[in-house]
């Protein structure tokens, strides 16, 4: 198991704050998701953690050591931005995945070769010359095989078509069933990823707005769905995210705990309650403004 931790990091490039005094620490093996606005400083915050870019401030600490031209530390981390920077490169699939068999001592080749079946990806073509897609596969295909302690998948999967998509939540989640794990999926697009996450962490405009087991985020405020009339008297005093309406069904999300009083009230006029959506969540708490 390997724990990573990040205390007061700081990263400027000239003029720009990308990170102000950043600090978490993530131990075990669970899928966690960082969620930002675009420019919030989640590529930043993972290069650094992956030894691919320096702080200028504080300390990121793999397993105790420091990560920043350490190959202990950054040995045990994989991280795959986007398509992936590996398949730029003018060199076939197969030689791309063999190179990185001798990198990573957890390489799975079998089940590399699986995954690019499962994503049809051709093992003879040049990696570079891919559609932007297939490389997407072949680069969440490098992070799923290297079974890397720390695998990072920075918005690595979202150039994948939908079908694709899924293939690949439900691959990272059996084989993180299969070989426990520290994973991090960096995304702003939530819905689709948000119950694979037992970790929440929210960076905003460079600074970490919150870290929070999934659970207790989702029970930070209710849907709360029914007669729109039943609704509307229901929710009048609380903080409300959000409304949709179906004919006379509304479905309000609330923010803010309910307690059992008033969870009996909404039982007694027949509303129903859910757990609030992640991605609303993440609106609220980041809609501050545009950049
Ligand atoms: N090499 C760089 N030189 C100058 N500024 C940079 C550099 N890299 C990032 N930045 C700035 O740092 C801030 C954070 O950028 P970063 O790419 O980490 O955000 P992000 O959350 O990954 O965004 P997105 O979701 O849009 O990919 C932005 O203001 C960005 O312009």
């Amino acid at each position: 198991m390997t724990d990573i931790e990040v205390t007061g990091l700081g990263k400027r490039f000239d003029t720009v704050d990308a990170l102000t005094d950043v600090s978490f620490s993530l131990s075990g093996n669970k899928i966690c998701g960082l969620l930002g606005r675009n420019g919030a400083g989640k590529t930043t915050l993972l290069s650094i953690v992956a030894g691919f870019e320096r702080q200028t401030g504080g300390t990121v600490l793999v397993d105790g050591e420091p990560v920043w031209e350490n190959p202990v530390a950054t040995g045990k981390v994989c991280l795959v931005r986007g398509v992936g920077d590996a398949t730029a490169a003018s060199v076939s699939v197969r030689e791309l995945l063999d190179y990185a068999a001798r990198l990573r001592p957890g390489w799975d080749a079998r089940y590399a070769g699986e995954l690019l079946e499962k994503f049809e990806v051709a093992p003879e073509k040049q990696a570079k010359s891919l559609s932007h897609g297939k490389r997407c596969a072949l680069g969440v295909t490098i992070g799923l095989a290297s079974r890397a302690p720390v695998t990072i998948f920075d918005e690595s999967y979202l150039g994948l078509d939908a079908p694709s998509r899924y293939a690949f939540y439900d691959a990272l989640l059996a084989d993180v069933l299969a070989h426990p794990r520290l994973v991090i999926i960096s995304t702003h697009l939530i819905e689709e990823v948000a119950t694979l996450f037992e970790d929440v962490l929210i960076l905003d405009r460079g600074k970490l707005m919150l870290h929070e087991d999934a659970d207790t985020m989702r029970a930070a405020g209710a849907a709360v769905t029914g007669d729109a009339a039943l609704v509307d008297s229901f929710t009048l005093g609380l903080e409300v995210l959000g409304e949709r309406m179906l004919g006379r069904t509304k479905s309000a999300m609330v923010y803010g705990p309910l307690d059992e009083k008033r969870r009996a009230r909404a039982r007694e006029a027949g509303l129903d309650l859910d757990p609030i959506a992640l991605q609303d969540l993440f609106v609220h708490l980041t809609s501050g403004g545009a950049r």
